[in-house]
């Protein structure tokens, strides 16, 4: 069986304690019984605020559905006030932590060098980091491929220069000029940056089983248009609705009967 499609859900800072959790029973509720997340044909993880990880990751517990951070701290202890170090998330529950986000970028004035420790914290910590990768402005599909295969290579070599293990990421593609508009990249533009991004993680060992996902007003419908190249979504706005979590995983379900079939 091929690898199962991925489904990354942030909710970044959008809903306060009690809706996360009512979203997560009702997401938990749906994947539970989905038989694309009962037959292994995808794996869900939902990365809420940091109070809401040890709440949501009960609620889902033997859902099927994993738990992450969106952020973690470049060091594992010390005199750093206000972080939150990637021992603590494991220990907490997660599975994942999300690192270089174009928000945190953008508002937080994160760069690559920071990036890259968070990356080598998250590995360190045997948290699989979500790296989101994308370029700033539109660009034609083979220049946007270009353009971030070669951050995904300053970002990985940097940490790896640095001590970092290896281990599975996940690249989350999101090309920030698609993050909060009214509709995704182009079928075409999104297959062609996410195939440059796998072929530079498949030659290098080290990041083994590493998947590419994307992100950027992902939503229902998706999926369909992307084929195999591209391993799932990460999912920021269009999730909000479980009803439309569920209709991916219909897709997902659907897509593995083609394979299925082939
Ligand atoms: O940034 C995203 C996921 O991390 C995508 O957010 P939107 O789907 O809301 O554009």
């Amino acid at each position: 069986m091929s690898a199962p499609t991925l489904l990354g859900v942030s909710l970044k800072m959008y809903f306060g304690h009690h809706e996360t959790l009512n979203w997560a029973r009702r997401v938990g509720d749906l994947a539970a019984r989905h038989p694309a997340v009962t037959g292994g044909l995808t794996e869900v993880f939902v990365l809420p605020a940091f109070p809401g990880i040890v709440p949501v990751h009960s609620v889902l517990a033997g859902t099927g559905v994993t738990v992450g951070a969106q952020d973690l701290a470049t060091e594992d202890r010390g005199p750093y006030t206000g972080e939150v170090s990637g021992p603590y998330l494991k220990e907490i529950g997660c599975s994942y932590a999300e690192v270089g986000h174009a928000e945190r970028r953008r508002l937080f004035g994160e760069g690559d060098t920071v990036v890259a420790a968070k990356t080598a914290a998250a590995l360190r910590s045997g948290l699989t980091p979500v790296l989101c990768v994308g370029e700033l402005d539109r660009a034609e599909p083979a220049e946007a491929a270009e353009r971030t295969t070669a951050e995904l290579a300053r970002i990985l070599d940097t940490a790896a220069r640095h001590g970092a293990d290896a281990g599975r990421v996940v690249v989350a593609y999101e090309p920030q000029w698609a993050i909060g508009a009214p509709e995704p990249a182009s079928a075409e533009h999104i297959t062609t940056v996410c195939a440059a991004l796998t072929d530079w993680l498949t030659a290098r060992p080290r990041y083994a089983e590493s998947r590419v996902i994307y992100g950027g007003s992902a939503g229902p419908g998706l999926l369909g248009r992307l084929g195999d190249g591209v391993d799932g979504l990460f999912l920021g706005r269009f999730a909000h609705d479980p009803a439309a979590v569920g209709l991916i995983l219909d897709e997902i379900s659907a897509r593995g009967a083609v394979k299925a079939g082939a």
